[in-house]
């Protein structure tokens, strides 16, 4: 087996030295959970409840004329812990207004529409806002209103004045048409949200959510027709593609700041909003047992995974240019891995944040052709139904060479992370959607229950794993002693299950994000310094697999992904975390 996949692997030559062959411990095992009833068994663990007072912070100040001020609760409160005040200039009510420039498309109905109804209903809008879709297509108020509201929800906690709030949301959504490139259709924009901003004090929010190649002909138009005149902020989100290279995403960043400064830009990330990777700082730094253990010294490597169960489907256009590295590794897995890696910064303001970050890019090894695996799904049948292959998709030329898989070891040159793999792994037509961090931790040294665990002492490493989604968790592998009066050990979790834990929805990514924009918080959002130290990690390989034409590994949809991910983890004596042998909890 191994010699077959020695040679069918394009990074382990099967004359590798040291460490291929693997050894069978770290290829994917097929042990099921059924035979294995000693992992079944598992603990859970609350979080510790108290009545006492929670932290006092000082009153945040932005730029969008409102303020969240962080109240003293209870920690154990359920209920909103932040009050909106409304406030401007000399007393004057402030307005903003944020237009989705693109509003006919997909992003715009599938998150940014209803993020925006989320602030709303929520409270979190200033009491003057518009909203005003633009894009091409013809379309009245009316008709834009007819299409946003198809998409909005309210939580299942926040049932109340549903269907009220969001008539009064949508009396606040209007629509422009218009070209994405035209002086005078943007001034004409303008026009429109004079009307509607009624001479307040206005700050103005433009959402990209077009098509990458028209990004500066948008920023353009909107920066010299339809700024805010009068003393307010104006800001751009920028989505990503932040181009494809180091070439294209530094030419991108030189023409958007022909119009904007680089304060006005908001590179969106949309992992950075995600709960569980904003939790990963106040895990780490607010927790005294987890700080000390977070380097080499205990840490035998990190694993950032992401997985979907559905292919390319409908975006195989946008996605043939791009490919899993770029659209997944280069961005939300390298940001993820940033935040995780980064020393202590000076505080939590978004450049001391962001500096610390950019060391851990600049402190990146170069990544080895050898070093990745790349896949992509091929058709098939399960159960009666028919899977498409990637290829498969019209809009994918025929012979696409484009991963839809990829699976990568990286490693950060500095004291803290010396010799720790840190393995990504990306993949479209998976068997599951999920994104995760694991963490392995390295073994007990003389471990004095050795014996207890049989052969097999890989399997008695403890693991943090922190559930991106779905079904957000915080769980720590440990060893426990099986209850009885033999000395039987089992793996059990620790576990911080949110839905168990809180009762409140966890709001979308989007949410948070637009928020933090209009509140002028850039800690989530990506420097221009941070993306070119991105893109200078992954240009040189992506280079070398397009200039060499690399073949993909055939993957059927809904499988695993490519055996020789396997290899890859193995070659440093890492076992992917996700192999499904563990409780689900
Ligand atoms: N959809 C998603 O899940 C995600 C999208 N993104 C990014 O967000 C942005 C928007 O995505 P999405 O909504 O899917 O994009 P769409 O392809 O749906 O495009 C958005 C709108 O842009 C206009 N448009 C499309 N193609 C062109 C073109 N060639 N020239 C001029 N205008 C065009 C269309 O509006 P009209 O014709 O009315 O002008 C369309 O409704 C993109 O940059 C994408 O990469 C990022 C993450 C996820
Ligand atoms: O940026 C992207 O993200 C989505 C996955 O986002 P999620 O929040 O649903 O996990 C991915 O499908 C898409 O290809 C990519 O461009």
């Amino acid at each position: 087996m191994a010699t077959l996949y020695s040679t069918h692997c394009r990074s382990f030559p099967s004359s590798s030295s040291t460490s291929f062959p693997p050894s069978n411990r770290f290829l994917p095992a097929t042990v099921s959970l059924k035979s294995q009833p000693q992992f079944l068994q598992h603990l859970s663990v609350h979080t510790q409840q108290h009545d006492g007072a929670a932290t006092v912070s000082p009153v945040e100040n932005n730029h969008s004329g409102k303020r969240r001020i962080p109240e003293i609760v209870p920690v154990i409160s359920s209920k909103e812990s932040e009050v909106e005040v409304d406030f401007g200039k000399d007393g004057n009510e402030v307005t903003v207004s944020i237009t989705v420039v693109g509003a006919s498309g997909d992003l715009a109905k599938k998150k940014i529409f209803p993020a925006l109804f989320a602030l709303y209903y929520e409270g979190f809008l200033p009491k003057h806002f518009t909203v005003c879709g633009y894009a091409r297509s013809k379309m009245t108020d009316v008709e834009l209103r007819n299409m946003v509201s198809k998409t909005l929800t309210c939580r299942i906690d926040q049932r109340e004045n549903c269907n009220e709030k969001m008539e009064q949301f949508l009396k606040r959504c209007f629509y422009h048409s218009g070209q994405y490139d035209s002086q005078e259709n943007f001034a004409a924009l303008d026009k429109k949200l004079k009307e509607h901003e009624g001479g307040r004090a206005s700050n103005r929010l433009f959402y990209l959510s077009i098509p990458p190649n028209i990004f500066v002909d948008a920023v353009k138009c909107a920066s010299l027709s339809a700024s805010s005149g009068n003393g307010g902020w104006t800001r751009v989100i920028v989505e990503k593609p932040f181009g494809r290279d180091s070439e294209s995403s530094a030419a991108l960043t030189k023409s958007l700041k022909q119009y904007l400064t680089e304060d006005q830009i908001f590179r969106i990330d949309h992992y950075l909003g995600k709960e569980l990777v904003e939790n990963l700082s106040v895990l780490r730094f607010s927790n005294l047992i987890f700080e000390p253990l977070w380097s080499r010294q205990y840490i035998r490597n990190v694993q950032l995974i992401f997985s979907e169960d559905f292919g390319t489907e409908g975006r195989g256009g946008y996605f043939d240019n791009y490919g899993i590295i770029r659209d997944i590794m280069q961005n939300h897995l390298l940001q993820i891995l940033a935040l995780f890696a980064m020393e202590t910064p000076v505080s939590l303001d978004a450049e001391d944040i962001r500096n610390e970050k950019v060391k851990v890019l600049r402190s990146m090894r170069p990544i080895k052709l050898e070093d990745i695996v790349l896949g992509q799904y091929k058709n098939h049948t399960r159960g009666g139904v028919a899977y498409p292959a990637y290829v498969d998709d019209k809009t994918v030329p025929k012979g696409s060479l484009t991963p839809t898989f990829a699976a990568a070891a990286l490693f950060i040159d500095n004291a803290r992370w010396d010799g720790v793999p840190f393995l990504m792994k990306a993949g479209k037509a998976l068997h599951n959607k999920r994104a995760e961090i694991r963490v392995q931790f390295r073994h007990v040294p003389g471990n004095l229950y050795n014996r207890n665990f049989g052969s097999d002492l890989d399997r008695a490493t403890n693991e943090l794993v922190i559930r991106v989604q779905p079904d957000e968790a915080i769980y720590l592998k440990i060893n426990n002693k099986v209850p009885g009066l033999g000395m039987k050990l089992d793996r059990s979790n620790l576990n911080l299950h949110y839905a168990a834990r809180y009762s409140k929805e966890i709001p979308d990514a989007y949410e948070r994000l637009l928020l933090d924009a209009i509140e002028g918080e850039r800690r989530l959002f990506i420097r221009s310094d941070e993306l070119d130290a991105a893109w200078s990690l992954f240009t040189p390989v992506l280079n070398e697999i397009e200039d060499k034409k690399i073949t993909p590994e055939y993957y059927p949809y809904g499988s695993r992904g490519p055996v020789c991910a396997h290899y890859l983890a193995a070659r440093y004596n890492v076992r992917w975390g996700d192999l499904g042998l563990e409780v689900e909890q």
